[in-house]
């Protein structure tokens, strides 16, 4: 850019931050109260590396309803589990809506996504396909056997990396798992090996998507710069995501020539789009069918993958905790058989610990940013229509007043208390709560609970020859992974 098209656009930002904080200023003593905005970038500065950390010491200052202005975006940080419930439950149509970053935009995939269309019929329509042609109990029993398969390859891998002493990546491990435990109930195929290059690459793209999602972009805060992309961040997300568009695309126009030639049948998602798109009672499009899987592979693998990263991490971090969940799976399910989806339910523990690995690293600290569809009135505020909410559910997860030792990990803390994260209990909603609420709790909460129980049943783990002490820094990015990669070595138990 040239020098006077440079001045142009700084006149323009400062002439609209000018007016939006004029605008602002009038409605002021309605807002949430919130630190001091700079001139044009106004509360950017304050968000850091790690903006659920800051934000959750801001909100002891100014309170679990907390007004940020980053540019023109005007933001409430909510945080604590009775705002929370206020915004998503009490008002939840009212916040129904999502804002649209720009990456969103690419390939206009807000315009048919499950994820960012507003809470109308279009998206109830896609929830309703999910729930009864994916995510019901009766579709996850008859899929079970697709999920034991894959889970079958995550043990033989586990063996032969055991055999010869090697360390397992278990970022990698349980991505891949999730990856192709995902790819095999949307359209019934293994998308890559472990240690594989298909592997990497996919973890790669998916770790791009997901931090270019967050990078900020002067595009989201002052959004009459969009079109010009300055720091390319759009240019980049849709190069990224030209790979996975295209693989989906070529599973679609594969199934359909199968289709076309009379071939068996497949018990998966994507043949249950197709005889929908072919019936009259939804108005599904090829279009509309490839975002939605591209959604679901998204938004289910890597927020899968990562918790159960951080679960093992925590394990093998807490050796004694990691003894209580092996006993319990020696107790219920024995040393020679073999985990089933069916024990799930008897083995207590190792569900609270999933639960605690929820409180201490929320796989999606802000939730997915929901957005207010109407000016509303919220206990002594208003806040104004188009206003993007950030649920920080990692600030609550460390309040002393919610929780014994917040920052410890101790999964017994769920044993007396019936806290589920089903949505209803607001401490504890790592998939969010009311109508946006994640659709995908059924298959994670398998998913999860089963790789965990695979890693951990017939292995003990040490870490690699001169790592003394886990490092548990956290990497923000729409998932919160960790920041150095889980390397451990499985040893037969
Ligand atoms: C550990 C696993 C998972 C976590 C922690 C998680 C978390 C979340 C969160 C926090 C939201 C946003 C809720 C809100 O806006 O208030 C969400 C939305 C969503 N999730 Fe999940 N999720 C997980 C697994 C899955 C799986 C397995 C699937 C697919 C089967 C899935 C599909 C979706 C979809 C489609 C949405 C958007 C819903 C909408 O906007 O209406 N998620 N998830």
């Amino acid at each position: 850019m040239d020098f006077s098209a440079v001045v142009i656009v700084l006149s323009l930002a400062i002439i609209t931050a000018w007016f939006n904080a004029l605008r602002h200023r009038r409605r002021a003593k309605l807002l949430p109260p919130g630190p001091y905005p700079l001139p044009i970038i106004g509360n950017f500065h304050q968000l850091g590396n790690n903006p659920h950390h800051s934000l959750a010491k801001l909100a002891k200052i100014y309170g679990p309803f907390m007004s940020l202005h980053l540019g023109q975006l005007y933001t409430v940080v909510v945080s604590s589990p009775e705002a929370a419930k206020k915004i998503l439950q009490k008002h939840d149509q009212a916040f129904s809506s999502r804002t649209i970053s720009a990456a969103a935009e690419s390939r206009d995939h807000h315009k048919v996504s499950l994820v960012f269309l507003p809470a109308g019929d279009e998206w109830r329509q896609l929830r309703k396909i999910c729930r009864e042609h994916m995510l019901s109990n009766r579709c996850l029993d008859a899929s079970e056997g697709l999920r034991q398969a894959k889970l079958q390859t995550l043990l033989d891998y586990l063996q032969k990396c055991c055999d010869g002493g090697q360390a397992v990546n278990i970022a990698e491990a349980t991505f891949i798992t999730t990856l192709n435990l995902m790819t095999a109930t949307l359209f019934s195929i293994q998308v890559a090996e472990f240690e594989s290059d298909a592997a990497q690459e996919f973890k790669a793209t998916f770790e791009s998507l997901s931090s270019l999602s967050v990078a900020p972009n002067i595009g989201d805060f002052f959004p009459f710069l969009k079109p010009l992309d300055l720091q390319g961040i759009q240019k980049k997300f849709q190069g990224v995501s030209a790979k996975i568009h295209r693989l989906i695309g070529d599973i679609i126009n594969e199934r359909l020539h199968l289709r076309r030639a009379l071939a068996p049948r497949r018990s998966d998602l994507l043949e249950t789009l197709l005889d929908i798109s072919e019936g009259s009672e939804f108005d599904l499009t090829t279009k509309t069918i490839k975002h939605l899987l591209l959604d679901l592979l998204f938004a289910g693998s890597d927020t899968s993958a990562s918790t159960a990263e951080w679960t093992m991490a925590e394990l093998i971090k807490n050796p004694e905790k990691m003894a209580k969940a092996k006993d319990e799976l020696r107790s219920v399910v024995g040393s020679e058989k073999q985990v089933r989806e069916s024990d799930i339910s008897k083995l207590p523990y190792l569900r609270a610990v999933i639960k605690e690995v929820f409180r201490c690293h929320p796989p999606v600290p802000f939730l997915v940013p929901h957005k207010a569809v109407d000016d509303t009135q919220v206990g002594d505020y208003v806040i104004p229509k188009d206003t993007q909410i950030l649920v920080n559910v990692w600030a609550y997860s460390r309040d002393p007043s919610l929780w014994y030792n917040p920052t410890s990990f101790e999964p017994e803390r769920f044993l007396d208390r019936n806290i589920d994260f089903n949505g209803q209990d607001f401490e504890l909603i790592p998939f969010g709560s009311g109508r946006r609420i994640c659709p995908g709790i059924p298959l994670a909460d398998r998913m999860l609970p089963m790789m965990v129980a695979i890693l951990i049943h017939n292995f003990d783990w040490k870490l690699e020859p001169g790592v003394k002490k886990l490092d548990m820094t956290e990497k923000f990015g729409v998932v919160l992974h960790r920041a150095v990669p889980l390397k451990a070595i499985p040893i037969k138990s």
